[in-house]
């Protein structure tokens, strides 16, 4: 489990070591890591360091005195580095002289041809955008094709919401200092590859988190030798109408393909759904179901009297339950429909259907607005979006990373649904079976394009292989 912290955890951890910043123990460790990266990226752009050119663009803070450290030690390693002060009186004085002290140049411009960039300007005190000299020599570098090297975080992204201000440093690579920022996880795309250095200081468990695919591989229920259909999990799915019968189809397949457990399906698509997976067992009203052990109730059904009858009667059962598309927007006109439910409830609303549970857009900060939605319903929320962000009523939040956008396609909700529905019946708790199918689903994504667009049908036929995948993982 990868944890990720606010700034002012950083810092109180930083401070609880004693190490007076100015050139102390603790830069000095952040400079090697930052140097360390510089030279492993040099040596992938080509071979040999010797020569090769590094711009070091810095402000006026600590987050320049890393890199300028930084650069004292890659010029005793021979390489060719300029420093680009944006505030020459307010650089960090000891790393600078190091830095002149090895022969390292001052410099007004970004070189024509250039190996690394290092974004230095600002890290965890850094607030708003990027100022308009130091995006102009971002400018310059971009055309040069040099690779980005974001000493902690890139400049311009807020440290705790991840907020991505414009303009703003798009980094190749993030290389941080003890553990990863909220930002890493909030704004990962914009991070490019975080590599994370160990400069001895401790943190308490985090409130943010994201599993690795082992972890998740770990969780996911598969059949052992004393295993039936039942212990395996039944989910219900309610899903689909006459106008929608496509929505019960993915999502119900996507349990189907999820876990070894079975597969109920209740609306009225049945037709299609039995066409499709002929496994299912259909039945006429959630009353009639049978024995289930979560319900996923919502795609396609629709917002009328009926969807709120179907909704009603699901969260009546008072077993853990996922809502999703239509659902929430019955629920939206009606939250009272939660009260008195003591099993776990999941809610999986997209940035829209967010807005009309919680009266607001989820952005800028959506790690506060899915918190903030999550306390005030008493349930699970997954935001989903890039990044998807799942929060519980106490405040933890796990995240996912899709790695890719191939799943922003219509129906990919429903995959999730159907996904996520089957983990809830196996028994995972809300928030692990949230981010867990979060995983998979991306994993299938990426796996189903290839770099092509997909629909959510070739979606939904890699969830199997994706999973193929990680279960190789488990230990
Ligand atoms: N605290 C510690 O013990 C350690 C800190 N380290 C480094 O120190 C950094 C934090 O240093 P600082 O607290 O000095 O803060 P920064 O270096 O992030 O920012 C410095 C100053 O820049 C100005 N600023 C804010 N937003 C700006 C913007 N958008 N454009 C231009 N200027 C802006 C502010 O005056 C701010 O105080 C970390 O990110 C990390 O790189 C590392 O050396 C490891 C140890
Ligand atoms: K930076």
């Amino acid at each position: 489990m990868t944890g990720y912290y606010t700034a002012a955890q950083i810092r109180a951890a930083e401070e609880a070591t004693g190490d007076l910043l100015s050139g102390g123990v603790l830069m000095v460790r952040a400079a090697n890591a930052v140097a360390g990266t510089v030279l492993a990226r040099l040596r992938r752009r080509g071979a040999g360091v010797y020569g090769r050119r590094v711009l070091l663009v810095v402000g006026a803070g600590n987050n320049g005195g890393d890199a300028l450290f930084a650069g004292a030690t890659l010029v005793r390693r021979g390489v060719r580095v300029e420093a680009l002060l944006l505030d020459p009186d307010r650089a960090h004085r000891a790393g600078l002289s190091a830095f002149r002290r090895v022969g390292g140049r001052v410099t007004d411009g970004v070189p024509q041809t250039l190996d690394v960039a290092v974004d230095a300007v600002v890290g965890l005190g850094g607030r708003g955008p990027l100022r308009p000299q130091a995006a102009a020599v971002f400018d310059v570098i971009a055309q040069t094709g040099a690779t980005v090297v974001a000493v902690d975080l890139p400049s311009g992204i807020d440290p705790d919401t991840g907020v991505v201000h414009q303009p703003s440093v798009r980094a190749d690579v993030s290389v941080t200092f003890g553990a990863p920022r909220l930002a890493h996880l909030l704004a990962g795309p914009q991070c490019g590859e975080v590599v994370v250095a160990d400069i001895g200081i401790d943190l308490p468990e985090s409130s943010v988190d994201s599993p690795s695919n082992t972890e998740v591989a770990q969780w996911w229920p598969l059949p052992g030798p004393h295993d039936d259909k039942y212990s395996q999990g039944v989910v219900g799915i309610v899903a689909g109408s006459a106008t929608y019968p496509g929505a019960a189809v993915l999502s119900t397949a996507a349990a189907v393909a999820a876990t070894s457990g079975m597969t109920r399906y209740i609306g009225p698509a049945a037709e299609q759904v039995l066409a499709v997976c002929p496994e299912v067992v259909t039945a006429a009203g959630v009353g009639a179901a049978g024995r289930v052990q979560a319900w996923a109730i919502g795609p396609g059904i629709g917002t009328g009297d009926q969807a709120h009858e179907l909704l009603a009667d699901v969260l009546a059962a008072d077993l853990p339950t996922l809502i999703d598309a239509d659902g929430l927007t019955v629920l939206a006109r009606d939250p009272g429909l939660l009260a008195g439910r003591a099993a776990p409830t999941l809610l999986t609303p997209h940035a829209g259907e967010f807005a009309r549970l919680a009266g607001a857009d989820p952005t800028p900060d959506r790690l506060t607005a899915v918190r903030a939605l999550a306390e005030r319903m008493n349930a699970t929320v997954l935001l989903k979006g890039r990044i998807t962000l799942v929060a519980d009523p106490d405040g933890r939040v796990s995240g996912n990373d899709a790695g890719s956008s191939w799943a922003a396609t219509a129906g990919a909700g429903d995959v999730l649904t159907g996904i996520a529905g089957a983990l809830l019946s196996a028994g995972l708790p809300a928030r692990a079976a949230g981010v867990a199918a979060a995983r998979v689903h991306g994993l299938a994504a990426a796996r189903a394009s290839g770099g092509a667009p997909i629909g959510a049908s070739a979606l939904r036929a890699a969830v199997a292989p994706a999973l193929r995948e990680l279960s190789d993982l488990r230990e």
